[in-house]
């Protein structure tokens, strides 16, 4: 790992999460690391003060030099980037696309025969090394190449291997997970603020509270429903918030977040036997 070059296409969010995460692992070195868009200098300009990478757009970009790609653009520029990248590089060079819905064997149908292709659905949270990242090999990749990929994506967080048919389920609970829990703390804040607290106080009140649960989960034996119901005391104030909490859908809105957000994934995917009209 420490040997390669990895060059990121986008430099958006989620490249900026994954850059932070991989220089804060200590396990790759900021020389290691270039990121490129299309033309936004500025950009390029604020990520390379921030972490000491380099920063080129994608024009200015050396592809003979680099070992593995990390397709970080949004899934509607998939198709410019397939085109582009089809002449710049060779089959042995790795791509990692951390894009949603976008499929392995879409990817393979529009570049080089046998490209080797990983395809992974990290969070944001890549950005302090507590990512839950999948990892998902496509049909063409050696075994050393996912342990490679994975032991990258450990640098953010946790990794999962995962057979690709999971991944829209996936996408729906982690990739876009966070956001739930942040859209609940907005709620949170805002009636915290409302009976008066402090808005940066109840802030970290319920940041404290979110993470002591996450904790609890991960470090007890117990399952959540045991440790939901070690709190709630029979018609105590945690009994009556979930049934309050229920009876305006809280577990069902949760169900049909991920549901929906994992439909939307696989809208975006696209079928192999669309290939592009500039395919060789
Ligand atoms: N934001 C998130 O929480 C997560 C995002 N993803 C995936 O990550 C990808 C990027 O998402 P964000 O960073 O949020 O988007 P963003 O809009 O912040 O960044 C996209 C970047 O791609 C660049 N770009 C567009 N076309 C390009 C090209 N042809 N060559 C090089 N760069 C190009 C843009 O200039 C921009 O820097 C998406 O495909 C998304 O599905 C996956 C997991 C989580
Ligand atoms: O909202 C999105 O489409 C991306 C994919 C997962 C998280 N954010």
């Amino acid at each position: 790992m420490n040997n390669k070059r990895i060059a990121f296409l986008g430099a958006g969010n989620m490249a900026e999460a994954i850059i932070s995460g991989f220089i804060q692992s200590g396990k790759l070195a900021a020389d290691q690391l270039i990121v490129t868009n299309r033309n936004n200098h500025e950009r390029l300009d604020e990520l390379k003060k921030k972490y000491g990478i380099e920063a080129v757009t994608k024009d200015q970009l050396d592809y003979t030099t680099i070992d593995i790609f990390i397709l970080a653009m949004k899934p509607k520029d998939i198709d410019c980037v397939l085109e582009d990248l089809r002449d710049k590089i060779t089959a042995d060079q790795l791509l990692i696309s951390v894009l949603a819905g976008i499929s392995t064997s879409y990817m393979e149908e529009n570049l080089n025969d046998r490209q080797q292709i990983i395809r992974v659905m990290p969070n944001t949270s890549s950005m302090i090394q507590e990512s839950a990242t999948a990892v998902s090999p496509g049909k063409y990749v050696d075994m050393e190449q996912v342990m490679l990929a994975k032991e990258l994506m450990k640098c953010i967080g946790e990794a999962y291997i995962l057979d690709e048919d999971k991944m829209d389920i996936y996408t729906g609970i982690a990739g876009s997970g966070p956001a739930y829990f942040y859209n609940l703390m907005e709620h949170v804040e805002e009636v915290g603020c409302q009976a008066g607290l402090d808005r940066e106080l109840v802030r970290e009140i319920g940041a404290q509270t979110l993470y002591g649960a996450a904790k609890m989960i991960m470090e007890q034996e117990e399952t959540p429903k045991e440790l939901r119901e070690n709190i709630t005391s029979p018609n105590g104030t945690t009994a009556a918030g979930l049934d309050a909490l229920n009876e305006h859908g809280g577990g069902m809105a949760i169900i049909e977040a991920v549901k929906c957000a994992a439909a939307r994934s696989k809208a975006l995917s696209k079928k192999p036997e669309k290939k592009l009209a500039l395919q060789r």
